[in-house]
């Protein structure tokens, strides 16, 4: 299967900090890959050097076929950071019609991504007015109107609630059968089992890069948290 996104020997330094430790892998095109890791493990740094946001102190990373940042990939690659980056000033459907605009899409597009992110009941509302969690789906579908090729998402369902938790999972599903390939971070594991593949994270390094069964079959348990227990156990035992 192509690749889209592949990260090379990957090492990032964050003030004095070494924060990502030398990272390798590959991202399946058409798919949705899991970023999971404790607090602190340096998700939101992959990301950001995923979308060439992020100096990277050496290593190489590849994002549809050309380096992370190149100025061809902004409109092919879409971005949702933890904190929403919308207009508070504009309402919801302002925001998303404003960033189809950018990415020549037009009013039905704005409506649909609306909707897809359940807030079409609050379209006319100024962002400022909205509650946190619904800040941030509005943020999700201002990236989702311009149907990126890769669509990275930093913790995109906190503060959701288990109803359209469940309905932003199939969403994503449905872009990734249509071929867009999403990179989710969380840190909630019950989410783990909803990727296709996982790639776990702790203090920089990448402790497990496969499928949810696979996980589960190595490590000899269904409960993907106890999964990720043993793999790090296992790894202290190693490095004893
Ligand atoms: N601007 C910065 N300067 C120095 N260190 C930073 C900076 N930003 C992040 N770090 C450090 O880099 C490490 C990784 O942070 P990062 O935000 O990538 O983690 P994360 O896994 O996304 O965490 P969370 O799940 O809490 O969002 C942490 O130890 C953090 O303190």
């Amino acid at each position: 299967m192509d690749s889209a996104v592949t990260v090379s020997d990957l090492v990032v330094d964050r003030g004095t900090r070494r924060v990502l430790k030398g990272l390798s892998f590959a991202v399946p095109t058409g798919q949705v890959t899991g970023l999971l890791g404790p607090s602190g493990s340096g998700k939101t740094t992959l990301m950001r050097a995923l979308v060439g946001v992020q100096k990277v102190h050496s290593g190489e990373v590849t994002v549809l076929g050309e380096p992370a940042g190149s100025p061809g990939l902004r409109a092919r690659v879409g971005y949702v950071t933890q904190s929403p980056s919308v207009y508070e000033d504009l309402s919801v459907r302002e925001n998303v019609r404003y960033f189809a605009a950018l990415y020549g899409m037009g009013a039905r597009e704005a409506e649909a991504a609306l909707n897809d992110v359940g807030l079409g009941d609050h379209a006319g509302q100024l962002v400022r007015d909205l509650s946190g969690g619904q800040r941030g789906r509005a943020s999700l579908a201002c990236a989702l109107v311009g149907c990126p090729e890769l669509l990275v998402l930093d913790e995109p369902t906190v503060g959701l609630d288990p109803v359209l938790r469940v309905e932003l999972w199939e969403r994503f599903h449905a872009l990734a059968d249509a071929g867009t390939t999403l990179i989710v971070s969380s840190h909630v594991m019950d989410e783990a089992g909803r990727c296709d593949r996982l790639l776990l994270l702790r203090d920089g390094d990448l402790l497990a890069d496969e499928s949810p069964d696979r996980l589960r079959a190595t490590s000899g348990t269904d409960d993907l948290e106890e999964a990720f227990l043993t793999l790090i156990r296992n790894r202290q035992e190693v490095a004893a």
